[in-house]
């Protein structure tokens, strides 16, 4: 019982994010519960808004006369004490407002778009019948006073009733035809004696609803198949009116269809034997202890995961995994599926809305207890955690680039104190920062030297493109390059071919007067897309037909340039006629499960050469691939960007270390017109420590992460005065609140500084510890909003990794 509730409103603004205190109406008294939505009146205007409900009390420390909350969104929380209090962390922490924090951890089926159905499943239940009468189904809206609501919940703790969302087309719902009784149970129980000795297959099927009494709503295949009648039989029913016709929303299952072959735990290596036992022995004890895994790739770090994700289960306990993007995740999943079986959920954004929903109710129903997912899989509602993982932490899609700008990181050390339990961090090229933490023992460092298959790394070849350029004629492969996909091909065996497009696309220029077709919204070249016969911007998605004159000088000397998947494509197939190319880039993978198909085409060796972008220099582990080419090694060196030296490391290490990782032993060869770069040669000797320590020399002296903490502060505006004048209004608020060893870059426009027709400039502020900095922002971002919502938009990203 709880007269009051404390409520966080859907009005995104800093002068709203805290609690305000509602009564309860006395019908709702006994059901209301913290992480519970709402809808409140609120304003000048008692105009509704949803809200979460953080706590329940029953003395209110407001004293004047309280507006009372309006109904009840859920009928349980969907928010446990857990995720509410990591909500409330992550606003204080990344300048987020709390609504948003919240909202960010539910699946999008549950935002207020979406509307809900009361589904009846015990029609025989007396207080069902009142509130239903005929109806079987009824929108959620229906249930609008404190009464009814009320009503509803006692239907809900009799398990009278089913609350679904209903799923739009575009949410790639599976619903299948039900039905479900028309009529109570009682009223049916008279139909066979009507029927007389008739129509033995109906009496059949009332027999099998009178008996068994299924909950219904049931897939009319599901209840024909038990009831051992024809589909046509419960047709027929539904045309007496017996029953009713109705559409279920199936349990999506994201891998159905698939082959997932059952594994068994492998015999570990010692170099793993001893990462277990170490992971094993602060999950017993309840450590919340972070371990860093610095391993090779190919050293076998999922099976470290996998056997440690065994024991916590054991424990009774769950687990939870990420991976980045849905890169990594196909073969992912069918590894930790493989283990785990059913038990095992997903979350990642190639699913769709409803799948996503599916996937989230079983982990909150506690029916998974491992979670496999991508960053946003950190706020899986699961209980009992026994033990996190981050695979691939140096990536940096867990850094969330919208409010909240959280890393997941951050939040899974929260969630790993708040479960007493260890955190695994796991890469072959850890991020700076936690390498350096595991250097200051803050984070206790495991290492994995060896390959899984007890071969050596492959060995890497570098060519310099400068001087190959004076050999040949242009020409985006090198001779020797090749030569060695010649003799892959001949020998069955399989390619694997980087093109580097961190920074990089292809456009159309003008021979004549130089002309590069620009995007008239943003400030950047438009791309180039065969397949689409397009020119495209990557940022607002404007597209237009590809120019056959200039618009500039008239003439018709437009030419490609840039290299794009699909032109090396054209250029290898000239090469190399006889290879079967798969292609993988935006392109290729748009459509749903494109990814997966490509993948496992190739796994199938329906392709002798895999060609792509980035989405291929991870995870990727296909026996037969003895061969590894990067075709441009540096157009990520270029960035504007203190990390670019970082990137490439990982990058080429990364995709260097797909090769020999079974029986047969791999090659890689690097294409660059940079062969003396720090990051190139370090990556060619597979030297990740050598990097390491090189790259923080650097970062000391430039006074960079992992030494300084950074901020950055954009403005921006569709007028590109009032964005410049904010930024230095801003730098000119913050001077006097820094201490004299913090630094200012900036202000500057951004390098991109135009976007979907908004200029935008920023500002950087590295520093070490200035204890008035916190206040002074979310100071800062308050005046920005009480000056309404046509100000200029002031945006704040703690230690962001995208300075472009
Ligand atoms: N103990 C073991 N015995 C035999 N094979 C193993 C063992 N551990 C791992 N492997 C195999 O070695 C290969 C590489 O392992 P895995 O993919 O886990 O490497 P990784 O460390 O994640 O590498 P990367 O960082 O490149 O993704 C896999 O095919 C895996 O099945
Ligand atoms: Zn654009
Ligand atoms: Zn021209």
């Amino acid at each position: 019982m709880a007269e009051f509730v404390k409520v966080i409103v859907d009005v995104p603004t800093l002068q709203t994010n805290r609690p305000y205190d509602y009564a309860v109406p006395p019908a709702l008294q006994d059901q209301v519960m913290p992480g519970m939505r709402v809808v409140v009146p609120f304003g000048k205007g008692n105009r509704a808004v949803q809200g979460f409900i953080v706590a329940v009390f029953d003395q209110a420390d407001y004293q004047g006369k309280l507006k009372t909350l309006l109904r009840l969104t859920d009928l349980t929380p969907v928010l446990n004490p857990e995720l509410l209090a990591l909500g409330q962390w992550l606003s204080d922490t990344t300048f987020a407002f709390q609504i948003s924090c919240f909202q960010t951890m539910l699946p999008s089926l549950m935002r207020a778009s979406y509307s809900k159905n009361v589904v009846l499943v015990a029609p025989e239940n007396p207080l069902a019948q009142q509130v239903f009468q005929q109806a079987t189904v009824l929108p959620y809206e229906h249930f609008k006073t404190p009464e009814q609501q009320h009503q509803l919940g006692q239907l809900q703790r009799q398990q009278a009733i089913q609350i679904q969302y209903q799923v739009k087309q575009r949410d790639h719902a599976k619903t299948v035809q039900g039905v479900q009784l028309a009529q109570s149970y009682a009223q049916l129980a008279t139909l066979p004696a009507q029927l007389g000795g008739r129509a033995k297959k109906q009496q059949q099927l009332l027999a099998y609803l009178l008996d068994q009494r299924p909950t219904l709503p049931q897939p009319i295949t599901a209840v024909a198949q038990q009831a051992g009648v024809s589909r046509a039989v419960v047709n027929a029913a539904i045309e007496k009116g017996w029953l009713t016709a109705t559409t279920i929303a199936e349990y999506r299952d994201p891998t159905a269809g698939e082959q997932i072959t059952r594994t068994q735990p492998l015999t570990l290596t010692s170099e793993q034997q001893t990462a277990v036992q170490q992971i094993l022995v602060a999950a017993q004890a309840h450590e919340n202890r972070t371990f860093l895994i610095e391993g090779v790739t190919g050293s076998g770090k999922t099976e470290v995961y996998l056997q440690s994700i065994a024991a916590v289960l054991q424990q009774q306990q769950t687990a939870l995994m990420l991976v980045p993007e849905i890169a990594l995740t196909p073969q992912m999943v069918k590894r930790v599926k493989g283990r785990f079986g059913s038990k095992v959920a997903i979350l990642h954004s190639g699913l769709s809305n409803g799948e996503k929903y599916d996937e989230w109710q079983r982990i909150e129903r506690q029916e998974a207890d491992v979670v496999v997912g991508a960053r946003s899989a950190i706020f899986a509602p699961l209980h009992h955690i026994g033990l996190i993982i981050m695979d691939e932490e140096h990536e940096s899609s867990y850094k969330q680039d919208e409010m909240p700008r959280y890393h997941a990181r951050d939040v899974a050390q929260w969630r790993s104190a708040y479960h007493h339990c260890p955190l695994i961090l796991g890469s072959a090229t850890p991020s700076l920062e936690s390498r350096a933490r595991a250097q200051k023992k803050v984070y206790q460092l495991i290492r994995l030297t060896q390959r899984a298959n007890q071969r050596p790394l492959p060995p890497v070849t570098v060519i310099d493109m400068k001087q190959e350029l004076k050999k040949t004629q242009e020409s985006n492969f090198s001779a020797p390059l090749l030569a060695a996909l010649r003799q892959r091909v001949i020998h069955h065996e399989q390619s694997v071919l980087l093109l580097n497009r961190r920074g990089f696309s292809a456009f159309v220029m003008c021979r004549d007067c130089g002309f590069v077709l620009k995007c008239p919204n943003c400030d950047i070249s438009l791309t180039l897309h065969m397949a689409t016969h397009s020119m495209k911007c990557h940022y607002c998605g404007h597209e237009e037909a590809i120019p056959k004159i200039c618009p500039n000088c008239h003439q018709r000397k437009i030419r490609y340039y840039g290299t794009g998947t699909e032109k090396v494509e054209a250029e290898l197939q000239q090469c190399l006629p006889e290879a079967r190319v798969i292609r993988m880039d935006v392109d290729t993978t748009r459509r749903k499960g494109a990814h997966e198909r490509l993948l496992s085409a190739f796994g199938r060796h329906e392709g002798d050469i895999l060609l792509g972008t980035q989405m291929i220099a991870k995870g990727l582990d296909f026996p037969d691939v003895t061969l590894v080419g990067v075709l441009n090694a540096d157009t990520s060196l270029g960035l504007p960007d203190f990390r670019a030296s970082e990137r490439t490391f990982q990058l080429l290490t990364q995709v260097s270390g797909r090769a020999g990782r079974a029986d047969k032993p791999g090659e890689v060869i690097i294409q660059t017109y940079n062969p003396e770069h720090y990051a190139i040669r370090l990556a060619r000797q597979h030297d990740y420590e050598g990097f390491y320590r090189r790259e923080m020399t650097l970062r000391h002296q430039g006074q960079y992460p992992p030494y300084y903490f950074t901020i950055k502060l954009t403005t921006s505006d569709e007028d590109e005065t009032v964005a410049a004048k904010k930024i230095f209004e801003l730098q000119q608020t913050l001077k006097p609140v820094l201490s004299d060893q913090a630094i200012m870059l900036g202000p500057t426009p951004r390098a991109i500084a135009r976007m979907k027709r908004r200029y935008y400039y920023q500002l950087v502020i590295k520093y070490r510890h200035e204890p008035r900095l916190m206040q002074t922002l979310t100071a800062i971002l308050q005046q920005n909003q009480a000056s309404g919502s046509k100000a200029v938009q002031v945006m704040i990203d703690r230690e962001p990794l995208n300075f472009i």
